[in-house]
């Protein structure tokens, strides 16, 4: 671990050397303070003269080359302020939104979150940074004004540069898009292909008639780059070698996955979907890199795979019991990426034996998660689900007159076997609503039904816990949700799934200028609106497709 970082920053370093000349000039964004004249020279020669010194901003241990933003999101309004008032009377500068030269990104996400919410507030095709910009932990802020000077950032990292680079690249994109794409000619189009990010699948949503009449009139090219992407879905692939670059890469992505490092992760699948995609068999690493978010080192990376036919990143990566170990106690409930690498490279433990072994240093959760992490990992079956909705019904009707409730998750997506139970509570009573679940879950405990709490608050709007049919039975994880009613339509889409359908449909409607949340459609700030107005009267599922232009898709078509 240690020694991929410092690899990374070391080679990261001098890809950037080259652009800090561009960026220094270009410092002309919204500062709460001025940042001295001239600062990219002279930490770029420190760094030089000092090679341990990483050549990032800040680290020459002043604020001068630091433009910091900092994601209003997970964060108070008042320690966001304090924070961003301290960088500033130090000399840092502090950007009120992402600019192109915002070089540190501070947040309180995880990599993911924070990539989806740029992508959805701030960056698109033409806007996205063209250097990579350093995302953060809160932490790093956070200690670094404790210190008073910036430090290594290198611990609080959330992402490493490989691929963000490749992800500028949409120039090369165009051309590539040019030469292969099919016509889409949009004026006969009705159905809209989505693809996202992290899988190799498709979702077509169709477009209402009603759409689809004002979509013929404007002529508008639906052409996307998802929708390309998805268009070569039909692999022709004689060779096979695709498919073999493709689950090399899937496995590559396992291992980034289990080692936390949540952005190699995502652009190694993202390389791993679209070449599983492509319509003609790939024949180099170099080709590869046409294609969008296709970095150099991913190509180095396929063009091994191709000459080789395996990856010996990948071999060693499943040859390190660190890595196994890491995969492994990821898969315990309640135990996350920092948890597992804190037993693996501080504790040294490997299997469970291990972490039962030092059962007295866990949270509840986790030894919770223990204890019945087969029956946890056991898939559910359907019918099994079927019987637990009718007692939670059961019990729920008796305790809230009036509730609704609706299992969703893949189950409501027709699946034989389930993970998890996912149930949605609503009441046409919004303060009813909100309190169900809190006054379910005890009659729940009471029936016998739930067993174990794996939600320390009870009187949430939200439950987690594990619950059990009868004493021959497994445990089985069950999450319960409240919502208002006028929330409904959108929760019931968002958790019923697929995550990868919903993503599609929420990629549809930020196109249409909305934005579509567990539980809420809001129609996005423009000149014709002047704010952000959330669309009222969202009781159901089809209310949503409907003000989304879409046409209804049952839930057994969005298992995709
Ligand atoms: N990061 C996430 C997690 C969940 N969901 C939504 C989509 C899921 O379908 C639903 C329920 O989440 P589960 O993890 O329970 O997934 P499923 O029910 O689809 O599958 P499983 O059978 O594994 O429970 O919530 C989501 O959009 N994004
Ligand atoms: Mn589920």
């Amino acid at each position: 671990m240690a020694k991929r970082r410092a690899k990374g920053a070391a080679s990261g370093g001098s890809e950037r050397g080259g652009k800090r000349g561009k960026r220094s000039t270009a410092t002309t964004s919204s500062t709460a303070s001025t940042a001295p004249s001239a600062p990219s020279a002279a930490s770029a020669a420190s760094a030089a003269s000092a090679p341990s010194a990483p050549l990032v901003a800040g680290s020459d241990g002043t604020w001068a080359d630091v433009r910091v933003y900092v994601v209003p999101l997970r964060i108070g309004a008042v320690q966001g302020r304090v924070l961003r008032n301290r960088v500033a009377a130090l000399g840092g500068a502090v950007h009120d939104f992402v600019s192109p030269t915002t070089n540190v990104i501070v947040a309180n996400l995880d990599v993911s979150e924070l990539i989806e919410w740029l992508r959805q507030t701030t960056w698109n095709e033409s806007n996205t940074p063209q250097e990579e910009p350093r995302f953060h932990k809160l932490d790093y802020l956070v200690d670094s004004l404790k210190q008073q000077s910036p430090i290594s950032p290198h611990d609080f990292r959330l992402h490493s540069d490989e691929e963000y680079v490749a992800q500028v690249k949409m120039a090369k994109y165009q051309q590539y898009r040019r030469e292969h794409q099919r016509r889409a000619d949009v004026s006969g189009t009705r159905t809209v292909a989505l693809s996202v990010a992290g899988s190799d699948k498709m979702v077509s949503l169709e477009v209402s008639d009603e759409l689809a009449k004002k979509r013929r009139k404007k002529a508008r090219v639906l052409a996307s780059r998802e929708f390309f992407a998805c268009q070569g879905a039909k692999a022709t692939d004689p060779k096979g070698n695709n498919m073999l670059v493709s689950r090399q890469l899937n496995e590559l992505a396992d291992m980034y996955k289990a080692e936390g490092d949540q952005w190699r992760e995502y652009t190694t699948r993202n390389a791993a979907r679209r070449i599983a995609k492509l319509p003609f068999a790939l024949k180099s690493g170099a080709e590869a890199t046409k294609l969008p978010k296709i970095g150099k080192k991913l190509g180095a990376k396929i063009q091994e795979i191709l000459d080789t036919g395996s990856l010996r990143k990948l071999e060693n990566f499943k040859a390190d019991d660190k890595v196994v170990a890491l995969e492994l106690f990821q898969s315990i409930w309640g135990v996350g990426a920092a948890t597992a690498r804190k037993w693996v490279h501080q504790r040294g433990w490997r299997t469970l034996r291990d972490v039962r072994d030092h059962a007295d240093s866990l949270t509840t959760n986790q030894a919770i998660g223990l204890k019945y992490y087969h029956d946890i990992k056991s898939r559910i079956p359907r019918s099994e689900v079927m019987a637990i909705e009718a007692r939670v019904r059961e019990v729920a009707t008796a305790v809230v007159p009036g509730v609704a409730l609706t299992v969703c998750g893949s189950y409501r997506r027709g699946r034989l076997t389930c993970g998890d139970i996912d149930v949605l509570f609503t009441h046409p009573d919004d303060k009813v609503a909100v309190s169900a679940v809190s006054r379910v879950v005890p009659a729940l405990h009471d029936a016998g039904l739930l067993t174990h709490d794996l939600t320390s608050d009870n009187r949430g709007d939200s439950y987690m816990g594990l619950c059990r049919l009868g004493p021959d039975s497994l445990h089985r994880r069950i999450d319960l949700k409240s919502f208002k009613q006028s929330e409904y339509g959108c929760a019931l889409l968002y958790f019923s799934g697929s995550e990868h359908f919903c993503r599609s449909v929420r990629t549809w409607a930020r196109r249409q200028g909305y934005s579509l949340s567990e539980r809420a459609l809001v129609r996005r700030f423009s000149r014709d609106t002047k704010s952000d107005l959330p669309i009222p009267g969202l009781f159901t599922e089809e209310a949503v497709f409907q003000a989304l232009g879409l046409k209804y898709v049952p839930p057994e078509e969005r298992d995709i």
